[in-house]
C-alpha cells in the first residue's frame, strides 16, 4: 500500500499544534445530482444505517436515492445563500474565528483546519492541511455536543482510515462529547435569554435535538441520556419549571421507530391543546442547516400554526457567536493541556524564546 510521505521533512521547521474542527458536511449545490451523491456517502456509512448491508443497498439505491434527492434538493434550494450551504459558511467562520482565538491565547503557533465527514472539504483534505503546517500533534474536535455513534463515532472511523495511509503519525487526541460542559450550557442558556430580551417569552420552549433510530439506543448508543442532561441542565439555568419545556428529536427517516417523542408530534400536540406559543431551540446543532433553517424553521412552523398555535418562533444556533467561540477555544486549550508548552495557554513569548536559546545550546554542543 502506498503510504503518504514527508520527504521532503525540513528538520529545522518548527512544530506546530493541530485542531481539526469536523461537521457533518453538506452536498457542494443545491443540485439533485450533488444531492444524491452527497446522501449516497451519507448513506452507505454503515454506522449510520446498521441494516444489513445487501438490503439496505438495494434500497438505497433502488428506491432511495432514486426519489429523496430531488425532494431534499428542493429544501437544500430554499436555504442556499450566495456564499452556499448555510452549514459549510457557518463552519467556515468558526473555523477562522477560532485560528484568531488560539493565536492570541496560545503562546505557540496552532494551525486550524475543517474537515467534513461527508462532501467536501473532507477530512482527508484538513488533515493533510494540518500535515502541511508540520503539526505533530493533533486535536479532533466534532462539534457534536452530544456523542453518537453515528456522528462522533463516525467521525473517527474517518480519521482512522485516513491516517491507515500516513507514514508518520502525528499524536493524536479526539474529544468524545460536552453536553454537559458548564460553557456549553451557559452558551446556550445566553442565547435564549437574549431572545427573550427582544422577543419576549413564549408560553414553552422546546429543545429539539436531531433523532437516531430507538434501537441503537437500546443497543449502547449514550445520545439520548445526553441530550436529556443538556436539557435538564439548560431548563435549570433558565430557571424553567417542568411545565414550561420539553425535549423532542426531528428529523426521523424510515419506517422504524425512532427517539421519541417526535418534534412534529409535540408540536401539533401543544397547537391542538391550547398552547398558543412557542420558542424552538435545537442544543445539538453546532450551526444552522437545513435541519433547523428548512425543517424546524419553516416545516415545523406551518405544523404549530395548523394545529392551532398563533406564535412560533425558532432561536437560532449558537453559531459563531461569542459565547460559542469561547466555548470550542476554551475545549481546545483544555483537551490539548499536558502537551508540550507550545500547546498550552502558559506557552508565553519568553518560555518559547527560552526553548529555542536552549535547543541552540545543545545544537551548538552537539557540533
Ligand atoms: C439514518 C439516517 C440518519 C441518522 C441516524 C442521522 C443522525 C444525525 N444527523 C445529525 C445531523 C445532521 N443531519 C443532517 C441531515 C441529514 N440527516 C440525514 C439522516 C440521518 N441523520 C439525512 C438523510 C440528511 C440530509 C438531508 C435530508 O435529505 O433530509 C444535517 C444537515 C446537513 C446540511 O447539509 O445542512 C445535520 C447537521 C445528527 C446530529 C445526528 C445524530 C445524532
Ligand atoms: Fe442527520
Ligand atoms: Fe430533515
Amino acid at each position: 500500500m502506498p503510504f503518504v510521505n514527508t520527504p521532503d521533512y525540513p528538520h529545522a521547521s518548527p512544530e506546530c499544534l493541530g485542531v481539526l474542527l469536523v461537521n457533518l458536511g453538506t452536498p457542494d449545490s443545491p443540485s439533485v445530482p450533488d444531492v444524491r451523491r452527497y446522501l449516497a456517502e451519507f448513506l452507505s456509512d454503515r454506522r449510520v444505517v446498521e441494516m444489513a448491508r445487501v438490503p439496505w443497498m438495494l434500497l438505497l439505491y433502488g428506491i432511495i436515492l432514486r426519489t429523496r434527492p430531488k425532494r431534499s434538493a428542493h429544501a437544500y434550494q430554499s436555504i442556499w445563500t450566495p456564499d452556499g450551504s448555510p452549514l459549510l459558511t457557518i463552519s467556515r467562520r468558526q473555523a477562522a474565528a477560532l485560528q484568531t482565538q488560539l493565536d492570541a491565547r496560545l503562546g505557540g503557533p496552532v494551525k486550524v483546519a475543517l474537515g467534513m465527514r461527508y462532501g467536501q472539504p473532507s477530512i482527508a483534505a484538513g488533515l493533510a492541511e494540518l500535515r502541511a503546517a508540520n503539526a505533530r500533534r493533533v486535536l479532533i474536535l466534532p462539534l457534536y455536543p452530544q456523542y453518537s455513534a453515528t456522528t462522533v463515532g463516525t467521525v473517527f472511523d474517518a480519521v482512522a482510515h485516513e491516517l491507515m495511509r500516513w507514514r508518520w503519525l502525528p499524536e493524536l487526541r479526539f474529544v468524545n462529547q460536552y453536553h454537559d460542559e458548564p460553557a456549553y450550557i451557559a452558551a446556550l442558556a445566553a442565547s435564549v435569554r437574549a431572545h427573550w430580551a427582544e422577543h419576549g417569552q413564549a408560553e414553552r420552549l422546546l429543545l429539539s435535538f436531531h433523532g437516531l433510530p430507538q434501537a441503537y439506543f437500546e443497543q449502547g448508543d449514550p445520545y439520548f441520556c445526553h441530550c436529556q442532561k443538556t436539557a435538564r441542565l439548560l431548563a435549570e439555568a433558565l430557571e424553567l419549571p417542568a411545565e414550561r419545556w420539553g425535549l423532542s428529536f426531528q428529523s426521523r427517516l424510515g419506517k422504524q421507530a425512532w427517539l421519541k417523542p417526535y418534534t412534529d408530534a409535540t408540536l401539533e400536540n401543544w397547537g391542538r391543546t391550547g398552547v398558543k406559543s412557542v420558542q424552538v431551540l435545537s442544543p445539538g446543532f453546532a450551526a444552522d442547516c437545513l435541519e433547523t433553517l428548512e425543517e424546524i424553521a419553516v416545516e415545523n412552523r406551518e405544523l404549530f400554526l395548523a394545529a392551532g398555535g398563533t406564535a412560533y418562533e425558532y432561536i437560532p444556533c449558537l453559531n459563531d457567536t461569542a459565547e460559542h467561540l469561547a466555548l470550542i477555544t476554551d475545549l481546545v486549550i483544555r483537551h490539548s493541556s499536558g502537551w508540550p508548552e507550545i500547546a498550552h495557554p502558559a506557552a508565553t513569548a519568553e518560555v518559547l524564546a527560552e526553548r529555542q536559546r536552549r535547543a541552540q545550546a545543545l545544537d551548538a554542543r552537539s557540533r
